[in-house]
């Protein structure tokens, strides 16, 4: 371990000769002129001598690590924030809808990290994944989820002890994406340390090590390409890829099927009559490529669904006329469908979307985007060029908790995206599941009679013309607000929770995640509740 930290200090040291230090990169500070959100700050990591040069203002770095701090990562971006707004006297201005949509591709290498036509190419074939049609054929799987998840906390209401509920709803987050995208059972309620479920835990915690390599491969994104180096662990890694592999062969050697995520993936690999793929250009995938998009599904359902979760019931503690309110709502709303959580009686609890919506303003699970420009990119009426290649923060957390976009932003308040109140929130400072062409898979049309490739191909070509115009029904729900909403009408259905003192308030998150989430679990007590509103006190 410290060889190879050492190493990492020595490459950097190397390359510092030829490409300048990490402390010389800077966050360069940008205003995004939208005609609705302007003054939203966008953030470049240049070195400062180009900086300097095109006389964009800066945060000024230090040594070692620049502008990286190790403080929580939510944190750091509100900090960067406050401190650039403050700073920012620039009138150089870009437009934030131009930016984002048209020029920019997120950095890394999976789906997320595959860019290009490479990636437009594999998103096109994964959107077809995501109409309501297979959402609804893979509600059922997720409301047996729910219904687990429910018989575990009467379990544990029956001892009267304070859960963890960020590690419940991890255990309930694994399951679903399991089951939805590998069809396999991961039953972490009943096996705690199944693979799924420890392996999944550890590839969001980062210790220092990981940390730096982020920090180099961020720098330098084509050193540690042609260095090899690891952001993931081989072990954790070698884990995802195996289990898919033997999944894969196990379809295929016995002309097996499901209507899953892995099968559309199978399907894209064994086109035009090759079984093994061949390395592509998106159209085809090779084994190994099947295996990273199913393992980067798995990290990016499992982790932000169940984060989403927790900081809503930890919202909903500390405001328990919400909460009551939303017990309310999942009466009445039930009340018409038998008692049964089905797609459609979901849909109709209006007021539990706005408490998501309101969680995730606080709360984003991703609390920065990123992106990089791929080609040299000129501001619109100013006399500055990014340059092809220069990456791209934008501070998503900062947006939402600014008193320009939202008044008093500290303040918990689900009415702010009631029909009427949505309406007046500006466009892009409000961006919980990104924006764009690389937002989060959102669910699409429901069309299960027209052919699904075809809405595919017609919603990028959309994209390729740079207008994005792509619009998702109207009533859709992402597969992430299904698991959330699930889980809560499951839980506060039949129990108030109340926040139990082991859990640290003002919550502390923690600095070794590589999401936003909390350090040291947010543990509820549970109390039973009669079907009339009545607490039952035993
Ligand atoms: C409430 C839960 C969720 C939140 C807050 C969330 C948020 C996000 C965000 C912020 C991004 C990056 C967007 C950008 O850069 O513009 C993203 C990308 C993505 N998300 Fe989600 N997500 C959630 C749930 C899910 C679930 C359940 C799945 C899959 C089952 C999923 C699959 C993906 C994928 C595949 C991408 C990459 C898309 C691409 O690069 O083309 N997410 N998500």
């Amino acid at each position: 371990m410290k060889e190879i930290l050492f190493n990492c200090y020595i490459y950097s040291f190397l390359f510092q000769k030829k490409h300048g230090n990490f402390y010389r990169f800077a966050l360069g500070l940008i205003r995004c002129s939208h005609s609705i959100a302007s003054n939203n700050l966008c953030l470049l990591q240049v070195d400062l001598s180009v900086l300097e040069k095109k006389k964009i203002p800066y945060l000024e770095p230090s040594i070692p690590f620049g502008n990286c701090s190790a403080i929580a990562l939510g944190d750091w971006v509100s900090q960067i924030y406050r401190e650039g707004k403050s700073k920012v006297e620039s009138e150089i201005k870009i437009d934030i809808a131009d930016f984002i949509i048209t020029y920019l591709y997120r950095l890394g290498d999976h789906l997320f990290a595959i860019t290009g036509k490479k990636w437009r190419n594999l998103r096109v074939k994964l959107t077809p994944t995501f109409t309501s049609g297979k959402l609804k054929a893979m509600f059922q799987t997720l409301a047996d989820c729910g219904i687990v998840l429910e018989k575990y906390i009467e379990n544990i209401a029956e001892t009267k002890e304070a859960s963890d509920i960020k590690e419940i709803l991890g255990c309930y987050s694994t399951d679903i994406i399991g089951s939805c995208a590998f069809g396999l059972d991961c039953n972490s309620f009943k096996e705690p340390n199944s693979p799924f479920r420890v392996y999944g835990k550890r590839v969001f915690v980062r210790n220092t090590l990981d940390h730096m390599k982020d920090l180099f491969s961020l720098t330098f994104p084509k050193v540690a390409r042609a260095l090899h180096l690891r952001v993931l662990s081989k072990e954790v890694s070698d884990f995802f890829m195996k289990t898919v592999e033997n999944i894969v062969a196990y379809r295929e050697k016995n002309s097996y099927t499901r209507k899953d995520f892995l099968q559309l993936l199978i399907e894209i690999k064994n086109k035009n009559g090759q079984p093994n793929g061949h390395k592509g250009d998106g159209t085809t995938l090779t084994m190994d490529e099947v295996a990273a998009q199913c393992f980067i599904f798995f990290l990016a359902g499992f982790e932000t669904s169940s984060s989403t979760t927790t900081f809503a019931l930890y919202l909903l503690t500390r405001h328990p006329e919400i909460q009551d309110k939303l017990r309310e709502e999942i009466h009445t709303v039930l009340e018409r469908y038998d008692d049964q959580i089905t797609y459609d009686s979901l849909s109709e609890m209006k007021y539990m979307k706005q408490v998501i919506d309101e969680s995730l303003r606080l709360y984003p699970p991703l609390p920065f985007l990123q992106r990089v420009s791929q080609e040299d990119y000129k501001i619109p009426g100013e006399d500055v060029i990014i340059e092809k290649g220069t990456p791209v923060f934008i501070p998503v957390i900062g947006y939402h908790h600014d008193e320009q976009y939202f008044s008093n932003p500290e303040v918990f308040n689900p009415d702010r995206f009631s029909e009427e109140n949505k309406k007046e929130i500006p466009q892009y400072s409000y961006m919980p599941f990104g924006d764009g062409p690389r937002n989060c898979i959102d669910e699409v049309t429901d069309e299960e009679d027209i052919d699904e490739n075809i809405i595919g191909e017609e919603r990028m070509e959309t994209d390729i013309a740079g207008t994005y115009e792509i619009q998702p029904n109207i009533n859709s729900e992402r597969f992430g607000i299904m698991q959330t909403k699930v889980a809560l009408t499951s839980i506060l259905r039949k129990y108030r929770v109340t926040l139990n003192k082991k859990t640290k308030v003002p919550l502390e998150m923690d600095p070794k995640s590589g999401l936003l989430s909390t350090k040291g679990g947010v543990w509820l007590n549970f109390e039973k509740f009669t079907k009339d509103n009545r607490l039952l006190v035993s």
